[in-house]
């Protein structure tokens, strides 16, 4: 009998993750593996929604944003009574074999699941906030940072047409990759992430300059959610620079949509790479795209180190901070 793979998403949805499962359980079952697909996350791993892979399950999705396989922030997995049901749920379908389509929590999750019964898994880094380590590219961010462009376009409409500013909070969690790029990308005047030290009074005496002086009647400030400045950037922006200011929160917005070509090829690479992992034994390796190239990486040098930002992207935003 083929030994069991099986196939789940989890933690935040991320384009990208619809093309990695259907590539996935396709390289699986053609290289000797039988694929199974869990439903729900690591709460269905839990509550036993663990269906076998066949054609039709997986056809029709790649270009599906979300993940058809849906997912869950489980509470349930931190005891160790539920992942025992897991295990017994995995075991009693010869599943041998994990592969997990997520983000650094859900790597995680994984890692205490074989620290308890030795179930090896394969990660796929998969998140918006592009915070693993180890990893330029994790599946959705150019997904998610198109939506964001679209959105900061539409938002500069307005702005220029009231001369207003707009403060755009952005998601990430604790990483400022999204509101770097996207203010670079959006030609923004203002960006706050946690990773850049920032200067209010610089920047108002900036804006000042370029509104008496240049002929500035609008502003773009991107601001990270990490730093929970939007609010008070915003007030700010109205009394001490004394332009009209809105705050926009794009909230669950970033998160959709269908996956960019790129994220459908970058989809497919980490699959086989995942997939190939596995069938020559590695245990616990998570996929990692580094300086244009694919490799993988032990879960420990994941989890235990920080995700750092590109130095480039930086330097360029530096000047927006200050
Ligand atoms: N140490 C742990 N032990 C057991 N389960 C865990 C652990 N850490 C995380 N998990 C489980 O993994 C789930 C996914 O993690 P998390 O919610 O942080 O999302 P993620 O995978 O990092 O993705 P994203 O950050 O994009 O939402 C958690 O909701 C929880 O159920
Ligand atoms: O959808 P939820 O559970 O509210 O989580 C929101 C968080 O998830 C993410 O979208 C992905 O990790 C973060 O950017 C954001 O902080
Ligand atoms: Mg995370």
């Amino acid at each position: 009998m083929s030994e069991g793979i099986a196939i789940i998403t989890s933690g935040g949805d991320a384009a990208g993750m619809n093309p990695a499962v259907k590539c996935a359980a396709e390289y699986a079952a053609k290289h000797g593996l039988k694929p199974w697909l869990v439903y729900g996350g690591l709460n269905g791993l839990i509550q036993d929604k663990i269906v076998e892979a066949d054609r039709l399950l997986v056809s029709g999705i790649l270009h599906r944003g979300g993940t058809v396989l849906r997912s869950s922030r489980s509470k349930e997995f931190f005891e160790y009574s539920f992942r025992e049901q897991a295990y017994q749920n995995l075991k009693k379908r010869g599943i041998t074999k994990l592969l997990v389509i997520g983000g650094d929590g859900s790597f995680r999750a994984l890692h205490q699941f074989y620290t308890d019964f030795g179930m090896p898994f394969a990660g796929i880094p998969a998140t918006i906030d592009n915070d693993i380590a180890g990893t330029d590219y994790c599946l959705g961010v150019d997904t998610a940072l198109n939506m964001i462009r679209e959105s900061i376009d539409s938002i500069r409409d307005t702005a220029t047409s009231f001369s207003r500013a707009f403060v755009i909070e952005v998601m990430g969690r604790h990483c400022g990759y999204l509101a770097m790029v996207s203010a670079l990308a959006s030609g923004a005047e203002i960006c706050l992430t946690p990773e850049i030290p920032y200067n209010l009074d610089s920047i108002g005496a900036r804006m000042k300059h370029q509104i008496e002086n240049e002929g500035r009647d609008f502003i773009l400030a991107i601001v990270a959610e990490g730093t929970k400045m939007g609010d008070y950037v915003t007030r700010w922006i109205n009394d001490s620079i004394g332009m009209e200011a809105r705050l926009t929160v794009l909230g669950h917005v970033q998160r959709g949509g269908s996956p960019t070509v790129y994220d459908r090829i970058m989809a497919y690479k980490f699959s086989v790479a995942a997939v190939e992992s596995l069938i020559s034994g590695q245990e616990n390796a998570i996929m990692v795209y580094r300086k244009g190239a694919f490799g993988h990486l032990p879960i420990s040098e994941v989890c235990d180190n920080k995700y750092e930002m590109d130095p480039s992207i930086v330097r360029l935003c530096k000047p927006l901070s200050e």
